[in-house]
């Protein structure tokens, strides 16, 4: 059994209804706990639309290998192709963190599988979620979600905004 956090986006198509269904999917993966869906500039060099963002916190008998495997199927159900870095798509998930029953955070270096995921410390898309759904949050290595996000610039945490209730 492990836990981990999940970072969905997603910026082409019916963000939304990616999200929603990608959601559903996860209910019947374990899903502990979701975020609502917060519109967030695009991060990165490539000029594109804005992304729809959640956070989902899922626990099940999987090791970090099976939540990666779930994200691909998830980003698959939703008709995604791999093109740019960094570039659209209609649903891109990250495994965030894998914790392991003992409260251990699992640690890799595998390109394949980089855990903690090596940039969402940067990333307001993935912080400001994370912190709404959980205040005690924390990114193993890298400290409390809340401090991450008073380090990043005022203007990219008050850009990710609200965008509606999962409900
Ligand atoms: N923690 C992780 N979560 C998801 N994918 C990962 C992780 N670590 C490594 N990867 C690998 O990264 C590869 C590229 O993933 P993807 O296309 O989603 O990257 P990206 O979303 O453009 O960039 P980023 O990794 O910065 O979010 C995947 O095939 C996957 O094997
Ligand atoms: N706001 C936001 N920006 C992104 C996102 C994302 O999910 N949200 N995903 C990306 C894919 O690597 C690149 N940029």
């Amino acid at each position: 059994m492990s836990r981990a956090v999940l970072s969905l986006g997603g910026n082409l198509g019916d963000r939304a209804g990616t999200l929603r269904r990608a959601m559903e999917s996860l209910a019947g993966q374990g899903l502990v706990a979701r975020s609502v869906l917060y519109e967030t500039p695009p991060w990165g060099p490539v000029e594109q639309p804005p992304y729809l963002n959640a956070i989902a916190v899922v626990r099940g008998d999987r090791d970090a290998a099976g939540w990666l495997a779930l994200a691909h199927e998830l980003e698959q159900a939703a008709g995604r192709t791999r093109e740019v870095r960094w570039g659209a798509r209609t649903l891109d998930v990250d495994v965030v963190t894998v914790t392991a029953d003992d409260g251990t955070a699992v640690r890799s270096d595998d390109p394949q599988l980089t855990l903690p995921h090596p940039r969402a410390h940067e990333r307001a898309f993935v912080l400001v979620p994370w912190l709404a759904l959980d205040p005690g949050a924390e990114l193993p290595g890298r400290g409390a979600v809340a401090d991450l996000l008073a380090a990043l610039p005022p203007d990219d945490v008050a850009a990710v905004v609200r965008w509606e209730q999962l409900a």
